[in-house]
């Protein structure tokens, strides 16, 4: 089992009489990529202030590197919180020059992280005249420059154009790929889902689930679309042994299990009912993310016309 970098036990914060992030329990393992995931408001970035030490919590305790929560733990880890603090009247190069001095590190740092973040060229150029992409990769950069084990993102993708939403992703997979730990948040799972190997959500400050992503797709609760001329008398036999069955026009909506679904037809047929057409349909990623985030759209049934 791989140790874990980041643990939140109990973790609460609470702003007045509110709760931002309520008894949140999560475990992020060396050498994962973790993606945070939640609606906007969720407490995402809540819970990674209290993590970096930008803010205290309420109750519980942040774990970093497997110990209790330390000022000094943060040498080894690089965070970009909401908007990257740039030097807009500088070059890229000088804003992490400001940081290299900072840090007393080695100036060979410098072209070291542009190079990561795909910004060798432009790093001679003032930051005034990047894109929010490039900004971006920049503040990254200023993440990077201590060599940190551990990477905590806030939204990277957030505002970005597809092409540097890809960018984005591709160097997280590269950050995987040399042993850094990720953690990265969204309010969009597509957005990261090619990337993460695990995910935790939260809602109104807490865990919905936490676990590996192809955990969370196996989790993807399957259902039987069954299209019929006779949908009143289908769903009052179906409801008989699936009472959450539902109907929309002449296509009934049954929650089984796949391999049961064929019985279930089998049956149906053995009553007179003529069936028209049937089609197994397990959620996808994103539907289970709007499940799971109490926002469960209707959209998706309407796709199958009766
Ligand atoms: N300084 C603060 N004072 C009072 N309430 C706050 C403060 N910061 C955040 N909140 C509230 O806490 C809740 C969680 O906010 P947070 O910013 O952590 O969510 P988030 O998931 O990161 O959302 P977003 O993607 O919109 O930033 C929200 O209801 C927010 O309004």
């Amino acid at each position: 089992m791989s140790a874990i970098v980041v643990e939140a036990v109990s973790l609460s914060k609470r702003y007045g009489g509110r709760f931002a992030v309520k008894s949140l329990d999560i475990e992020v393992p060396e050498g994962s990529v973790y993606g945070l995931l939640g609606p906007n408001g969720a407490g995402k970035t809540t819970v990674l202030k209290l993590v970096t030490g930008l803010l205290r919590p309420t109750g519980g305790e942040v774990r970093l590197f497997g110990e209790r929560w330390r000022r000094n733990h943060l040498k080894e880890v690089g965070a970009l919180i909401e908007t990257p603090a740039l030097y807009q009247h500088l070059t890229g190069r000088e804003n992490l020059a400001v940081h290299t001095r900072l840090l007393g590190l080695p100036k060979r740092r410098i072209g070291e992280v542009l190079e990561q973040v795909d910004l060798e060229e432009a790093g001679r150029k003032k930051v005034s005249s990047y894109s929010l992409g490039m900004k971006q990769r920049l503040g990254i950069a200023v993440a990077l420059v201590g060599e940190p084990s551990l990477l905590i993102l806030d939204e990277p993708t957030n505002g970005l154009d597809p092409k540097g939403i890809r960018e984005m992703r591709a160097l997280l997979h590269s950050f995987a790929q040399r042993g850094i730990t990720v953690v990265v948040s969204s309010h969009i799972l597509a957005e990261v889902s090619q990337v993460v190997s695990h995910v935790g959500i939260i809602s109104n400050g807490e865990l919905r689930y936490q676990g590996t992503l192809s955990d969370l797709v196996e989790k993807g609760q399957g259902r039987l679309e069954l299209r019929t001329a006779r949908a009143d008398e289908a769903l009052r036999i179906v409801r008989e042994r699936f009472p959450d069955a539902d109907r929309q026009d002449n296509t009934l909506f049954v929650p089984v299990a796949e391999e049961e679904s064929a019985g279930l037809v089998a049956e149906l047929s053995k009553e007179g009912i003529p069936i028209n057409g049937v089609n197994y349909r397990r959620d996808d990623l994103e539907s289970l993310f709007m499940r799971l985030t109490d926002r469960e759209e209707s959209g998706e049934r309407t796709e199958v016309k009766a």
